[in-house]
């Protein structure tokens, strides 16, 4: 097992955000995180990359206290792309993608030939090289958001926490990064929106609502016009699609339900 949480309770202060979370990453899959706006997403990945701290709970990490791990030590084990991505200071593309590189190396060591092969090698996988050397801050919300993915791929785990990963970006990127983290054969653990993207690219999900989990399994299993009902209150209508034999759902406007 990759991951393990038991138990996981979070509160900002008096709001109860996550409670009781169990979830099992495994070697190599794909897992997705859906559930409604403000259902607690985010809360359970900024416990994983450690931006907070379980009030309850346990987590495992290679049967090792993630907790107990030094930062360097976690962030060679565990890439994230959050969902905040704003850098304070003025820097080039290349600048935020060769600090993918830094839990690699010790304080002070200048990038090596290996280090810039790796940074122009994720630029390229991005379609991002030609902006290399553009200040980050000037860019488009898409655009940066492939500049931080770009980074964790540098930072060559083989682990990936991904916050909406394609958040701003336009459908031929959205597949571009999933179909790109699909082949790197990483273990992924992702929130998702598009109930339709984590269809077509999880091997399972769970599903979370008003903080607790409260399905999980294939997407087969999971994405059921009953449950997408019970989930968002939203009528759909599911098939198995002929070309992709995954699940595609087609969303059913007001006075078109069954
Ligand atoms: N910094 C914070 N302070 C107080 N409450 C917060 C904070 N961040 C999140 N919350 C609350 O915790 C709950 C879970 O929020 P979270 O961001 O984890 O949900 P989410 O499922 O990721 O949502 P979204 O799909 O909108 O990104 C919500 O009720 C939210 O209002």
């Amino acid at each position: 097992m990759r991951l393990q949480i038991e138990n996981l309770s979070f509160s900002y202060g008096s709001i109860d955000a996550v409670e009781d979370i169990c979830l099992k990453v495994k070697k190599g899959e794909f897992i997705g995180l859906i559930g409604p706006n403000g259902s607690g997403k985010s809360t359970v990945l900024k416990n994983l990359y450690r931006a907070l701290k379980p009030d309850k709970g346990s987590v495992m990490l290679d049967n090792e206290n993630l907790f107990a791990m030094s930062h360097k030590e976690a962030a060679l084990k565990l890439g994230v792309v959050g969902q905040e991505n704003e850098v304070p200071f003025e820097f080039k593309v290349e600048e935020i993608v060769a600090m993918g590189r830094s839990p690699h190396k010790k304080l002070f060591d200048i990038d090596t030939a290996e280090d810039k092969r790796i940074v122009h090698h994720a630029l390229e996988h991005l379609g991002m090289e030609n902006m290399a050397k553009r200040s980050y801050q000037n860019l488009s919300g898409g655009e940066k958001q492939r500049v931080i993915i770009a980074r964790v791929i540098a930072q060559e785990t083989d682990f990936l926490i991904l916050d909406e990963p394609t958040n701003h970006l336009d459908i031929s990127y959205q597949l571009q990064i999933f179909d790109f983290v699909k082949r790197l054969g990483v273990t992924v653990l992702s929130a998702i929106h598009d109930l339709n993207m984590a269809a077509l690219y999880c091997d399972r999900i769970y599903v979370l609502k008003n903080g607790k989990i409260v399905l999980s399994g294939t997407p087969e299993e999971v994405l059921t016009p009953e449950n997408i009902y019970s989930v968002y209150g939203v009528r759909c209508d599911v098939t198995i699609h002929p070309i992709t034999g995954k699940v595609a759902i087609t969303f059913l406007p007001a006075g078109m339900g069954i």
